[in-house]
């Protein structure tokens, strides 16, 4: 373990013990390069910068391997303040997302005295500006803002189709480009989509995960195939134990996945297993989409813990919640309740009640606060005003509490956003961006992905025949299923004549078919390669070259 000592700095303020990978960022190291590029008056790129703190970093191991693991750094006097936590901000201003729905359309009584009927739409509203006869505009998020801070989770919260799922989406850039309006802006700078691909990850609700293999596994896997090659192996084991600890997964380490039919981890270990497969980078900022549906108020809670936990290590956490327990609630730093996509409420959880109460509906004592602002959500809903009041309510509550802060931009320790990533990875974030230096494009400010398609399918496939080879009796029905199929696809262009070249060529396709099709079985390639390769591509192309040969 190195330990750099440094002038000017006091240890307790400005050394840090960093969980995985940390790196030294005294003058030696990072300064002249970056001093030499704001002597020359251009900012480096990020690029330029995860390279920097690659090569800083094999040269703090001298051994050309990569970063040197479990160090307790001290800073040194640099022009490149590092705060002890960097500090990141996503803010987001009237986000407005749109769809064109079909309208309806339902036989009117236009004269109902003479019984005279036509077909119209079903709602009497004219079509407006971009709308047609047969189209209508159904606004699924309206003008929503916000803020998410580095260590802490922000909360989506609303009733069944309020929204939430649509706003993590937009955040996490997974709607159709050009249909989102308004800005999302990560520490003032507009957040590119490429960027945010490589310093983010998303959560899905569904956990898709590989029964028969344990968690210590599929964690091992994953590492395989988002960390870069060059870090070895010991080091992404490293990585996966010290995220094993992070998930309080311990326990549960060799333990199978399971499924109906095999017993295995529990339904909050295996969602904090998912939760693992998409931070082994340890991205920034992480999504996720409901992590606490269905699971029991123990494990929703423990699975929040768990993104506290990942929030304080310097990471964004946004992610929305049906409805949140008390306990669960005193985890969450900011909350936007949703009502038909729009905002009727955004803070602080510990404003819930001088809010409610400066509403006009005061939240009664020992009442779960998140339950009551719903039930008054869903209640209003269902008045002939809706939630306008509210949502009026809100904007200017907000309006209100940005001038009492005397609309002051968040304290960003003086880095530019590309300063903080930097320095984010020289902490551990990041880590296939920070060690991967093939990956950074030279043309382009962010690293693109850790590993070749042939590498990432090496890892898939292994990953599928080891869980194939523990499930011996689901092996035997594919198996099966192949050499149906591979028989009826050999025999295709069946000729009746016996002659050993008839019977040579039909054992060949026989052969083929069946390779082409178990590979099928190894989930290795998109569904989409799957089917084409193995039934409707290369297989009979191949059978008619050779016929007509
Ligand atoms: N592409 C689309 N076209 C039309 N309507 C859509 C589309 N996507 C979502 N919606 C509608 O937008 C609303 C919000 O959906 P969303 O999935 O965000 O809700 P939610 O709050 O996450 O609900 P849940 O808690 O049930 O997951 C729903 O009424 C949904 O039917």
């Amino acid at each position: 373990m190195s330990r750099v000592v440094a002038e000017n700095y006091s240890p307790s303020r400005d050394s840090f013990t960093v969980p995985f990978y940390t790196m030294d960022f005294t003058n030696n190291h990072l300064q002249p390069p970056l001093s030499a590029s704001s002597a020359s008056g251009a900012s480096p790129t990020l690029g330029q910068m995860l390279k920097r703190v690659g090569d800083v970093s094999r040269e703090a191991t001298g051994d050309g391997s990569e970063t040197p693991v479990h160090q307790v750094l001290e800073l040194g006097s640099t022009n490149l303040e590092v705060p002890r936590s960097i500090p990141f901000v996503l803010s987001f201003n009237k986000l407005t997302y749109s769809v064109k729905v079909r309208r309806k359309f339902k036989f009117q009584a236009i004269l109902p005295s003479r019984n005279i009927h036509r077909l119209g739409p079903a709602t009497d509203t004219d079509p407006v500006g971009g709308e047609s006869l047969f189209t209508t505009t159904k606004t699924l998020l309206n003008d929503i803002s916000g803020e998410a801070r580095d260590g802490e989770i922000l909360a989506v919260l609303g009733a069944s189709g309020s929204g939430k799922s649509t706003l993590i989406d937009a955040l996490a850039n997974r709607i159709a480009k050009g249909s989102l309006k308004g800005t999302k802006t990560l520490n003032g700078e507009v957040l590119e989509s490429r960027m945010l691909k490589v310093i983010s990850a998303y959560v899905m609700q569904d956990d898709l995960l590989f029964p028969m293999l344990t968690v210590e596994e599929t964690l091992m896997f994953a590492a395989e195939f988002r960390l870069p090659r060059s870090l070895s192996k010991s080091k992404k084991r490293l990585r996966v134990q010290a995220l094993i600890e992070q998930l309080g997964l311990k326990n549960a380490a060799k333990t199978v996945i399971g499924d109906e039919g095999h017993r295995g981890v529990s339904g909050g270990e295996r969602r904090r297993v998912s939760i693992g497969i998409d931070i082994i980078h340890d991205p920034i900022i992480l999504f996720l989409d409901e992590p606490t549906s269905g699971l029991d108020s123990t494990s929703a809670f423990m699975v929040v813990k768990v993104l506290q936990r990942i929030a304080q290590s310097g990471s964004i956490v946004i992610m929305s919640v049906h409805q949140p327990s008390y306990r669960i609630l005193g985890l969450l730093d900011r909350l936007i309740f949703l009502s038909r996509g729009q905002t009727v409420y955004s803070g602080s959880p510990m404003n819930l009640p001088v809010y409610f109460s400066d509403f006009g509906h005061p939240i009664p004592e020992n009442e779960n606060r998140t339950e009551f602002a719903l039930d008054l959500i869903r209640e209003l809903e269902g008045s002939p005003g809706g939630t306008r009041s509210l949502v009026e309510f809100n904007k200017s509550w907000q309006d209100l509490k940005h001038s009492r802060n005397g609309g002051s931009e968040p304290d960003r320790g003086g880095l530019s956003l590309k300063e903080a990533i930097s320095a984010s990875i020289s902490k551990g974030k990041l880590v296939s961006g920070a060690t991967n230096n093939d990956a950074i494009s030279p043309n382009s400010m962010v690293p693109t992905f850790a590993n070749s398609v042939l590498i990432e399918m090496a890892v898939l496939s292994k990953r599928s025949f080891l869980n194939s080879r523990r499930m011996p009796e689901l092996f035997g029905i594919r198996l099966g299923a192949v050499m149906v199929t591979g028989f009826i696809l050999a025999t295709m262009f069946w000729q009746l004549d016996n002659s050993p070249k008839g019977v040579q060529e039909r054992l060949g396709f026989f052969a083929f078919a069946m390779s082409t099709t178990f590979y099928t079985c190894a989930d290795a390639l998109p569904v989409f390669l799957q089917e084409s390769c193995g039934y409707f591509g290369i297989l009979p192309a191949f059978q008619w070259v050779l016929y007509q040969s």
